[in-house]
């Protein structure tokens, strides 16, 4: 794995992203995205843009990378996969018995980690990256790099400053009465944790 790699400058740690997100684009995987994210100078997880290899719009290089960092630094955590038991109820992959509660644990995030990306994140990865609570973010091209080749990250960006009213993609509160119970077993939840 590759935590104990030697520590390596910006422009090196950038290169493999560039490398990462090349190799996608050959490859016919994805857009020309690549991402590493890094503490203390090393490489803790790669990824790369596979939207067109899986059909998911959400598979962009920072999720993967995201994803991929967070299984490195919790080996032992439970998986987060679902199992569809039914059409109703989702399962989650329990915790071994007797074992601690990670949760505080993980719920650090990546603080400490930096990320460094082909190309400027979207919107998505950009709040991913602040879920995730990473130090800092370094990207070689732009985001009007990125537009010129055809991706929509500047707009996406420009349609959250419009008014709700106004965006590309409707947008409405309905019901608030109902979102309100399940608010409601959080806030009544004695052991919850704030991530
Ligand atoms: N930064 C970045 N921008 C994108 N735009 C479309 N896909 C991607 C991606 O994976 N990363």
């Amino acid at each position: 794995m590759p935590i104990g790699e030697s520590v390596m400058e910006d422009k090196e740690l950038l290169a493999e992203a560039v490398r990462l997100a090349t190799e996608s684009v050959e490859n016919g995987w994805g857009g020309p995205f690549g991402a590493v994210i890094t503490r203390n100078g090393e490489i803790l997880a790669r990824g790369q843009n596979r939207v067109l290899l899986t059909g998911d719009p959400t598979a962009h290089a920072e999720m993967q990378t995201i994803s991929k960092a967070i299984q490195v630094l919790n080996p032992e955590a439970p998986s987060i996969a679902v199992e569809h038991q039914n059409e109703s109820t989702l399962a989650y992959v329990a915790r071994p018995e007797g074992s601690p509660d990670p949760l505080p644990e993980r719920a650090r995030m990546l603080q400490g980690c930096s990320i460094y990306i082909s190309g400027a994140p979207c919107p998505m990865c950009m709040s991913a990256i602040y879920w995730s609570r990473m130090d800092a973010v370094y990207y070689s091209c732009d985001l009007e790099d990125t537009a010129r080749i055809g991706f929509d990250d500047s707009f996406q960006y420009e349609d959250f400053e419009r008014p709700l009213g106004e965006r590309r993609i409707k947008i409405e509160q309905i019901h608030p009465e109902l979102g309100a119970n399940a608010y409601a077993a959080w806030t009544n939840r004695a052991d919850r944790h704030a991530y």
